[in-house]
């Protein structure tokens, strides 16, 4: 952290950025990232008024984020918290674990905590990985469908040749799938990759434009645009919803009937009437994609403290949660068909959000490659688990706007 006020480098070189000499973003050519950044704030506190002296007062060299930001000014700080310990009995996680939650919104990490204490109560959550896969789905030109149909059957016939230009580009991703799909005269290849640790975007991307030039070099397609919308990202999109995106990732638990009723004031039938109620037919009704109450707050927090890609809580809350009464008992289960995470590459090297991962025990690679970024879709699958037996709980006992007025005000 730099106090751009005394600093006379960021001084001067605010100064050639309001005489019209250097633009803001180029304030890193002409010194160290620190140094950039300082000056960059004495600019905008000059232009707007705004004091960014707590924007300013960040904890790691400016440098850790160069791959992360442009035009950077200091962090946004969020509160990071545990919940936990949680027993998991996961694929590939196992054992106890806290797990890190950065939110401003009071009462989260109350329920979440609330949650996963009833779930160890319980013995423990089970989470599985079901489906792994990165897409990206370019759209190309042709002329009609006549050539849209000789375009797919160029590469039914070619996905040897559209991997080993895919794959060049990698050593450690995997082209596992090439599904084409036509509209009119606009051809969508959907790329499906093994990224192992990596969430796999850039990976993903940088492998489908190799694909691509062959494609165009040898066929009469043009490519329009490396992302055709139908990969999906960052949209809500059904196809996310049935084909899964990144990790699809299931937790379950069994609650004995003693536990809901002392620890969450309810009983199993009502949780599992509630369910049906609310998630189901209130989502039905709704035209919701999220068939579940809460997801999105356990992604998202979860994806802030990990250094995920934020706007990918987009397709990470689409959930679906199932409740029964078993045998006078609860069995509860949320599925997510598109949970895009990763251990390494993008946000998870910041110093703060990797000692998160390491509360995890889950930093970078993974032994095999992949293990980890399981985990951590596993450990995000109980984490939403624990909120949705929290929130359901607090609504089917009328707890949740008390809930908030003590905790969230
Ligand atoms: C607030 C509670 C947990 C109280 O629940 P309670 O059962 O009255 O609390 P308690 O004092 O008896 O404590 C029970 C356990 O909760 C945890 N706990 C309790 N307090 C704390 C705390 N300060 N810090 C950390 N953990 C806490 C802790 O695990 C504790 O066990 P212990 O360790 O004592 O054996 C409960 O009423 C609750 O979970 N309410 C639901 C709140 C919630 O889930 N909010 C989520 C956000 S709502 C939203 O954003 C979306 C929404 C609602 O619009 C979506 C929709 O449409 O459905
Ligand atoms: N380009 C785009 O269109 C988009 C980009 N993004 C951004 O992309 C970033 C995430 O992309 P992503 O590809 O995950 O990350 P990075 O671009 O940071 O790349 C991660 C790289 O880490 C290397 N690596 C080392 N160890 C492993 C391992 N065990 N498993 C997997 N890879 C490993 C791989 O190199 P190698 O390939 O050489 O093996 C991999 O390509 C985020 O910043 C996100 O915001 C988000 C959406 C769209």
């Amino acid at each position: 952290m730099t106090d751009a006020a005394d600093d006379p480098d960021a001084e001067s070189l605010a100064e050639r950025v309001r005489d019209g000499d250097l633009a803001l973003h180029e304030l890193d050519e002409h010194a160290d990232a620190d140094t950039a950044t300082a000056a960059r704030r004495l600019v905008v506190d000059a232009d707007t008024g705004a004091s960014l002296e707590t924007v300013g007062n960040y904890g790691f060299p400016a440098e850790r984020a160069e791959s992360n930001i442009e035009n950077m000014l200091g962090t946004v700080q969020i509160p990071v918290g545990v919940a936990g310990p949680v027993d998991v009995n996961g694929g590939a996680a196992d054992g106890e674990g806290y797990l890190p939650l950065a939110t401003t919104e009071g009462a989260l990490l109350a329920s979440v905590n609330r949650g996963c204490s009833v779930l160890s109560q319980a013995g423990g959550a089970n989470a599985r990985v079901l489906k792994s896969g990165m897409t990206r789905a370019p759209v190309f030109r042709v002329t009609d469908v006549v050539e849209a149909e000789a375009l797919v059957s160029w590469v039914r016939d070619n996905v040897d040749r559209l991997t080993e230009a895919a794959e060049s580009t990698t050593s450690h991703g995997e082209l596992d799938d090439v599904t084409p799909y036509v509209v009119g005269n606009s051809v969508y290849l959907r790329f499906r990759y093994d990224t192992k640790d990596a969430m796999g975007m850039n990976m993903a991307t940088i492998a489908t434009e190799a694909a691509c030039d062959v494609v165009e070099t040898e066929t009469e397609a043009e490519l329009v645009a490396l992302s055709g919308n139908l990969c999906t990202d960052k949209k809500p999109a059904a196809i996310n919803a049935v084909e899964g995106r990144g990790r699809t990732v299931t937790a379950d638990v069994t609650i004995p009937r003693e536990v809901v009723e002392n620890r969450l004031h309810t009983t199993p039938g009502d949780i599992a009437e509630l369910n049906v109620r609310k998630n189901l037919v209130g989502s039905a009704k709704a035209g919701s994609l999220g068939f579940n109450a809460h997801v999105a707050n356990v992604v998202a927090a979860m994806f802030l403290a990990t250094g995920q890609d934020e706007a990918q809580v987009v397709e990470g809350a689409n959930a679906i949660t199932t409740a029964e009464e078993r045998d006078g008992d609860l069995y509860l289960s949320v599925s997510l068909a598109s949970l895009e995470v990763g251990t390494v590459g993008g946000g998870t090297k910041l110093p703060t959000q990797a000692e998160a991962l390491d509360i995890l025990g889950i930093r970078g690679g993974g032994d095999p490659a992949g293990s980890n970024a399981d985990a951590l879709a596993e450990y995000v699958a109980v984490g939403a688990l624990a909120g949705e037996l929290s929130l359901l709980s607090a609504l089917a006992s009328r707890h949740l706007s008390s809930a908030h007025a003590e905790l969230g005000r």
